[in-house]
């Protein structure tokens, strides 16, 4: 069987992304998705995004991690899904679609979208670090020398050792300003360290704001493949109005057999 796929990158965290509307796609070859996702042996990707039909929104994405299995919400995949539902002329330049966690609402400017996260309320302060989720669960940990830092070795070794078999996507931050912050991610799903996270981007800025590191409630957060924007409201407890803001860009189109 032939397949054609899209290849999408946001900040650096690329996707494989294939137009499912047809329901063509076998969902559950979950070796499938791990080969077409192989740097080496298939097209090479972070994970893979199917884009179908939604009864109640205008289109859902359905998103797999590297390891072939079903991954929770993916903030850099739901940005292309966007992009990508725009250049299939799905939606022009706003939209409300079905993700793993719920709809989500987006706009999308030439390359740059926008996207609306879940609501936060949930934010746990341990003494080294902070866990949220932000639609896929993250540890975020201020360190020293983030550029130096071990992220692969530290990464690996938290997501196994706190988090047990589910196991969390493990960030690592470093403070440049009052509202900028540098961080590098360990993506389960992935386990290596990716170019960008952008749920992980999602929940540092929340997690700076509510430990007191920031006061702002628009941070720049710099990842190794970009800048990212995240905005939210603050109130009683609870983060609403959230949005992650970047470039999502098509690579190239293709065909791979299996
Ligand atoms: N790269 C993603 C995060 C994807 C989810 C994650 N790997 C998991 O299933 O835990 C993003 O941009 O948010």
């Amino acid at each position: 069987m032939n397949y054609t796929f899209f290849k999408y990158q946001g900040t650096g965290n690329d996707f494989v992304m294939i137009d499912n509307r047809d329901k063509s796609f076998p969902k559950d070859n979950a070796k499938l998705v791990k080969h077409f996702c192989d740097r080496r042996f298939g097209i090479g990707a972070d994970g893979l995004i199917l884009l179908e039909d939604d009864e109640a929104s205008d289109f859902r994405m359905i998103y797999f991690n590297a390891d072939g299995n079903p991954g929770s919400m993916c903030g850099n995949g739901g940005r292309c899904a966007v992009a990508f539902a725009n250049f299939l002329g799905i939606i022009k330049d706003k939209t409300t679609f079905m993700a793993v966690d719920g709809l989500h609402q987006a706009e999308i400017n030439k390359s740059q979208v926008r996207l609306y996260m879940q609501d936060v309320s949930e934010i746990r302060e341990k003494p080294q670090a902070v866990f949220l989720d932000t639609g896929s669960p993250h540890h975020i940990q201020l360190v020293e020398g983030l550029e130096d830092f071990d992220v692969f070795k530290e990464g690996q070794r938290l997501r196994y050792t706190i988090y047990g078999e589910s196991g969390s996507n493990i960030n690592f931050v470093e403070q440049q300003s009052k509202d900028v912050f540098a961080v590098r991610t360990y993506e389960r799903g992935v386990e290596d360290e990716t170019l960008s996270c952008g749920t992980g981007v999602t929940a540092v800025a929340l997690a700076m704001h509510k430990s007191g590191k920031t006061k702002n409630n628009q941070v720049t957060v710099k990842t190794r493949g970009g800048d990212l924007h995240v905005a939210f409201v603050n109130g009683g407890g609870t983060y609403t109005s959230i949005y992650l803001e970047g470039p999502a860009e098509q690579v190239y189109k293709g065909q791979i057999s299996w």
